[in-house]
Formats: structure tokens, C-alpha cells, sequence
């Protein structure tokens, strides 16, 4: 492989470390640590993969687990009052709520009753909108990690013209807003299904980011000989998971995070990041 490997696996690993003496500190001067809440409604594998993920990573730093399993017929009334509990426990210093949820759920009801002050993920309106004015607020968890990993591994992003494909609500939407502030000053086209001459606009990429949940989707023969190509999108098949970005990519990029072991953990790692930030908030704020 002529990429380097841009390695989501050891930075989440590093990261982690880095957090777990923040949250010593927070478990010893609070009398307890940080919390983390997860609403997970129905059976969906992935989801429920993710969840174990976040839940052991939680173990590994010291953040208490709060985890809250409804089941894939749960009405809307039942979660929206799992997430009253989950605002008013002092013991949640965060949490998210699993998407996609059920078909018959108002995400957008759930997601706008949140504390936006509990909001681990930053897919509240009040948090993505504070994102757009550049006021302090929990950023959403892939988009960060995304950016953490180009900087711990000098991918350049200043001037950078990033290909963002798919535009889900947890990557697509919100990467645009973080790629462009100031600090990141790169330039973003997201592309999507509907997007005429797709191969056009990842070769004028120096970094793609393929959030498509398109199985192989991008190719060698798409790319900009040196981009830096990060898989986001994940596909359960019975051979296991398959990433959007196809095998063959890494003879020609410069840079590629694969799926697993490239964004996936430093999603996670961001997860734990963002409840870290909120309960050193709550301690000064104190
Ligand atoms: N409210 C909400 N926030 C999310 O951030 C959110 C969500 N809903 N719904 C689903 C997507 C997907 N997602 C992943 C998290 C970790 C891995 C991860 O750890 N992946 C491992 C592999 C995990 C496995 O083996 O299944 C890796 O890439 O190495 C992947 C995907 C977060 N999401």
C-alpha cells in the first residue's frame, strides 16, 4: 500500500489515555465521574455494536455507563420520557440518542427535547446552530474526529479541496460547518445522490470523505494521485463490513483511513471527548 494509514485505532488510543486522567481528576474533586447516557430503540446490530463500543470505551477511561435499551416498538411518548429522565439525572453528564430510530419516531422531536447542555453528540439544533455563529458548543461526534485525525497525522487541511460524499445527518450536513471555520479553512463540495459527474468531483479532491454508505463507491481511477481518502461509510454483509472506499484506492491516495480502524474510533474517542468538555464545564461552572 503506498498510503500512509491514517490510524483511527491507536489516536482513539492515545486520546483515551489523555482523557482518563481528566476524568480521575473530575471523579476526585465531583465524588463521582462523568456519565455517559446512550438511547438505543430496536434491535439494529450496528447499532447495537456501536453502543457496546461506546460503552466500553466508557469502562477504559472510567465514565459511568447509563444505557437505556427501548424496544423497536417503544412509542414516542416512552422515549421522550427516557429523555426527560436522562435530562434531569445528575448523574448524565451526557448523552445521544442512537440513529436511525424506528421509522415511526419524530427524530427531530427527540433530538430537539435534549438538554442541548447533555448533548454529547452535537446534533442538537441549539448546538449545530451554534456551530454556524462559531459559539462554543459539543461538536458532532464524527466531523471532529474526522478533523483530529488529519491534524495528528499533518494531513493538510488549510486550502485543502475536500470531496464530502453523502449527506447524513450524523457527517454530510454538519462536516461542511466544521471543515470551513477559520481554524480548518479548507473548502467542501458535498456530493450526493444527486450529483451529476460524481468522479469529476472527487478527482479535483485532495481530501475525499466517503459517508455514502455506498459499498466500494470510490476507486483508484477516481482519485487525485496523493488524496487523503477517509472510509466513513459502513455496509454489514455476510463477508463483515464494507467501507465505501474500494481496496484498490490505497495504490494511488497519499493518506487513507480505512473502515474499520480509521474514523469509527476516533468517533468514539470524540463521544468521550465531548462528555469529558461537559463536565469540566459543570465543575467550574459550579
Ligand atoms: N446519534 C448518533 N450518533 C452517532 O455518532 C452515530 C449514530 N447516531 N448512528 C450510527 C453512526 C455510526 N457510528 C459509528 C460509531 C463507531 C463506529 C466504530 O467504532 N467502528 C469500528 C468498527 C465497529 C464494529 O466492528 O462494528 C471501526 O470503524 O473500526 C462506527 C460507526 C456512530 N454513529
Amino acid at each position: 500500500m503506498n498510503a500512509q494509514l491514517l490510524d483511527g485505532k491507536a489516536t482513539a488510543a492515545d486520546i483515551r489515555r489523555e482523557l482518563a486522567e481528566r476524568v480521575a481528576k473530575l471523579t476526585a474533586t465531583d465524588g463521582r465521574p462523568p456519565g455517559l447516557g446512550t438511547v438505543l430503540v430496536g434491535d439494529d446490530p450496528g447499532s447495537h455494536a456501536y453502543v457496546a463500543g461506546k460503552h466500553r470505551d466508557c469502562a477504559q477511561v472510567g465514565i459511568a455507563s447509563i444505557r437505556r435499551d427501548l424496544p423497536a416498538d417503544a412509542s414516542q411518548q416512552q422515549v421522550e420520557e427516557t429523555i426527560d429522565e436522562l435530562n434531569a439525572d445528575p448523574a448524565c453528564t451526557g448523552y445521544i440518542v442512537q440513529l436511525p430510530l424506528p421509522r415511526h419516531l419524530d427524530a427531530n422531536a427527540v433530538l430537539e427535547r435534549m438538554d442541548p447542555a447533555k448533548d454529547a453528540d452535537g446534533l442538537h439544533p441549539v448546538n449545530l446552530g451554534r456551530l454556524i455563529l462559531g459559539v462554543e458548543a459539543p461538536l458532532p461526534c464524527t466531523p471532529r474526529g474526522i478533523v483530529e485525525l488529519l491534524r495528528r497525522h499533518d494531513v493538510p487541511l488549510a486550502g485543502a479541496r475536500v470531496c464530502v460524499i453523502g449527506r447524513g445527518i450524523t457527517v454530510g450536513r454538519p462536516i461542511g460547518l466544521l471543515l470551513t471555520r477559520r481554524s480548518e479553512n479548507a473548502t467542501v463540495t458535498l456530493c450526493h445522490t444527486g450529483t451529476k459527474g460524481l468522479a469529476w468531483h472527487v478527482r479535483e479532491a485532495d481530501i475525499v470523505i466517503a459517508a455514502a454508505g455506498s459499498p466500494g463507491l470510490v476507486t483508484k481511477d477516481m482519485l487525485r494521485p496523493g488524496a487523503a481518502v477517509l472510509d466513513v461509510g459502513i455496509t454489514r454483509t455476510d463477508q463483515g463490513l464494507v467501507g465505501d472506499i474500494h481496496p484498490d484506492a490505497a495504490q494511488v491516495a497519499g493518506w487513507i483511513a480505512p473502515m474499520p480502524g480509521g474514523v469509527g474510533p476516533m468517533t468514539r474517542a470524540m463521544l468521550l471527548a465531548n462528555v469529558v468538555e461537559a463536565a469540566e464545564r459543570n465543575a467550574t461552572a459550579v
